[in-house]
C-alpha cells in the first residue's frame, strides 16, 4: 500500500494540540545526563506493514531506550535460553509499586523477581544474558538489536556514566538479588550490563519498527524475517500490557489499550496488533509506534507522550480490548 497523506497530516496534528502536556511532566533528573533534556520535544512515528514511515514532530533526536531495554532483553534471552528457562527465573505478576522499589521484594520474599520489567527482574535477566563477562552481554544484546532494527546501535556514554555513578538504589537492589541467589555474577558486573542496555540509542523509527515486529509476533512484515516465536511475542505483549507502563499500566490499558513499554528518557514503544474487523481501514493490519517526549510523569512516562496516545488510540480505534 501506498504512503497515505491523511494519516501524515493527522499525525502532524495530533502532535501539535498534544504539545501542550509536556508541562505535566519534567526530565528525569535523577539520571543527570537525563535531566538535561529539552522538556518541550515531542514527536511520533508510526510504521505499517507497507513499510510507511509516518513521522510527526521532534522525530530526528536520538534518545536512550531506558526501560525499553526491558522488555528487548527478556526476548533475546527467551530466544537464546527458551521462554521457559526465563520465566523459571523471573515471574509475570505486576507489583503495583514503582519500577525501582526495593518493597515487593523485602516484603514477599518471592523465590524469583515478580517481573522482567521492574529493575529487580530486569537486573536478573540483563545477568543471564550470554557471555561470561558483562561486555559480551552487552555484545550479545547489541547485535541482537541490531539484527532487528537492520544497522548499527551506538551507547551514549554520557548517559551511561551518569547513571552509573547515580545508581545507588539499583545498587542496593543488585546486592539484594545477590543475596538471594537470583543472580549468578557480581553486582558490579550485573549493574554494567544493566545500565549499558538502557544506554543504547535509538530514534522513533527504530522503536516503530520494533514495536511493529513484536506486533506481527517477531516477523517483520517488510523484510520478510522472522526473529523470534509467536510463543515469545505473546509473553511480551502480556508483560508490556500489565507492567509496561509501571503503575499507570491500568490507565494505559483501560484509554490506549495498546501493548507498549516506556522508559524515563520518555520513550515509548507501541505494538499495535492487526485488527481486522477495526472501522479503521489505515492501520486493521496493525502497526508499530515511537514516540518521543522527555517530559516525564510522576510514574515514569512520557506525558505528552501518553496523551497523544490516548487520542490517536480513541481516533483510530487501535485499542485490542
Ligand atoms: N524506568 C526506567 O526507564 C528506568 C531505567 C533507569 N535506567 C533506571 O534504572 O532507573
Amino acid at each position: 500500500m501506498q504512503s497515505n497523506p491523511r494519516i501524515q497530516q493527522q499525525l502532524a496534528a495530533w502532535v501539535e494540540e498534544n504539545k501542550g502536556h509536556v508541562i505535566l511532566g519534567t526530565t528525569a533528573q535523577y539520571i543527570p545526563e537525563l535531566g538535561k533534556a529539552d522538556p518541550s520535544k515531542l514527536g511520533i512515528c508510526m510504521l505499517d506493514e507497507d513499510g510507511n514511515y509516518y513521522c510527526a514532530g521532534d522525530t530526528d533526536e536520538k534518545f536512550t531506550l531506558q526501560s525499553i531495554s526491558k522488555a528487548l532483553t527478556f526476548i533475546a534471552l527467551s530466544c537464546h535460553y527458551g521462554l521457559e528457562f526465563v520465566l523459571e527465573r523471573v515471574d509475570v505478576e505486576p507489583t503495583g509499586e514503582a519500577f525501582n522499589s526495593i518493597i515487593p521484594f523485602e516484603i514477599h520474599r518471592p523465590n524469583k523477581p515478580f517481573n522482567p520489567f521492574i529493575n529487580a527482574g530486569a537486573i536478573t535477566v540483563s545477568s543471564l544474558l550470554p557471555g561470561r563477562t558483562s561486555q559480551k552481554k552487552y555484545e550479545y544484546l547489541l547485535s541482537f538489536l541490531e539484527k532487528l532494527v537492520g544497522h548499527p546501535l551506538e551507547m551514549d556514554h554520557d548517559v551511561y556514566d551518569s547513571e552509573w555513578k547515580s545508581s545507588h538504589r539499583n545498587r542496593a537492589l543488585a546486592y539484594y538479588l545477590k543475596e538471594a541467589g537470583f543472580l549468578e555474577i557480581e553486582v558490579e558486573e550485573a549493574l554494567d550490563i544493566y545500565i549499558r542496555q538502557c544506554s543504547i540509542q535509538v530514534s522513533t523509527q527504530d522503536l516503530a519498527l520494533i514495536g511493529l515486529i513484536i506486533a506481527y509476533d517477531g516477523y517483520n512484515p517488510i523484510t520478510e524475517e522472522k526473529f523470534f516465536s509467536e510463543e515469545i511475542a505473546q509473553v511480551a505483549k502480556v508483560l508490556m500490557v500489565t507492567c509496561g507502563m509501571y503503575n499507570s499500566s491500568g490507565n494505559f490499558a483501560a484509554h490506549v489499550g495498546i501493548p507498549a513499554k516506556s522508559g524515563v528518557s520518555g520513550g515509548i514503544m507501541a505494538a499495535v496488533p492487526p485488527k481486522l474487523h477495526s472501522q479503521t481501514y489505515e492501520f486493521r493490519a496493525g502497526a508499530g509506534i515511537g514516540v518521543y517526549g522527555p517530559a516525564i510523569d510522576v510514574q515514569g512516562n512520557s506525558a505528552a507522550g501518553t496523551m497523544m496516545l490516548r487520542q490517536i488510540s480513541k481516533e483510530w480505534d487501535l485499542s485490542i480490548f
